[in-house]
């Protein structure tokens, strides 16, 4: 999905699976200062951007860039043969030339380092208070949980409250995940949790955590993720039983049973 000034625009797609550009329709949404919002769907859609882009440069306008999701900003470090994706696909998008690029959760400093004039936000943060009313989340009593170090430092400025972090092993080839323990310590017998995390794709690393939370004492357990793919829901995140609810953002789903899907659109902060 891409939409210029809040208005998503349309493609056609030849049978050849070549794309069909309405420049008209590109023209009647510019202004001096335009912003593009770019939701990826497959690497096709980065070919559409820059077919926008190039159009919008030719009538000489100034465009800023919202990556609602940065393609490939898991792949931020490699191994053995492994292509630096991410690095190829910022080095893509800088080569647009925009303005400013304001990344929605990146995965990691990496991405916003290999862009060029760019910033990140973070709607997990911006949603937590939301999301402990909505559970009657206890902070004397309750946990927010960190599958991992890396999502711990990414939540780092998210301070007083009781925190436990998993220590995860992830086989890099096939992504399983080998172990997730809890570290931390748990002081009472009953307590709800939430899993704060910025993106899920197959649900492995919440399905783990959910267990051991569960194991732990956890009454209740819930999920909060920036980005959210629907490979979770057919991996039965919901159906397990492990997780009571999923809060989410529409950075990537487009609707899913069981979870509360909040515009990123609606979080303050994220545009202005
Ligand atoms: O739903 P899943 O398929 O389990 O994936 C979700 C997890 O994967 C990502 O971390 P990753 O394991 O890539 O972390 P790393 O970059 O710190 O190794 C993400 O931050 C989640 O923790």
């Amino acid at each position: 999905m891409i939409a210029l000034n809040g208005v998503r625009l349309t493609f056609k797609t030849f049978p050849n699976g070549e794309t069909l550009v309405d420049g008209g329709e590109i023209k009647g949404l510019a202004r001096e200062n335009n912003l593009l919002d770019f939701k990826y769907g497959n690497d096709g859609d980065l070919i559409k951007l820059m077919f926008v882009k190039k159009h919008l440069d030719e009538m000489q306008s100034k465009v800023s860039l919202l990556v609602r999701y940065m393609p490939y900003s898991r792949m931020d470090r490699t191994e053995g043969d492994s292509v630096f994706t991410l690095k190829h696909t910022a080095s893509f998008l800088n080569g647009l030339g925009f303005e400013e690029i304001t990344v929605v959760e990146p995965h990691s400093d990496v991405t916003t380092a290999l862009l060029d004039r760019s910033k990140a936000e973070y709607p997990t943060s911006l949603l937590l208070a939301r999301v402990m009313e909505e559970t009657g989340f206890d902070a004397s009593r309750d946990f927010l949980f960190f599958p991992d170090a890396g999502a711990q430092k990414r939540y780092s400025k998210v301070k007083g409250f009781k925190q436990l972090v998993g220590f995860k092993s992830r086989d890099f080839e096939t992504g399983e995940i080998r172990s997730l323990e809890l570290v931390g310590n748990i002081d009472t017998t009953e307590f709800k949790a939430i899993i704060v995390d910025d993106l899920c794709s197959y649900g492995g690393t919440f399905l783990r955590s959910a267990e051991r939370l569960r194991e732990a004492g956890a009454s209740e357990v819930y999920l909060l993720v920036g980005h959210c793919e629907d490979a979770v829901f057919k991996g039965d995140m919901l159906g397990s039983g492990l997780v009571d609810k999923v809060f989410t953002t529409d950075t990537i789903l487009d609707a899913a049973q069981g979870t509360e899907r909040i515009r990123i659109t609606e979080i303050g902060g994220i545009l202005s």
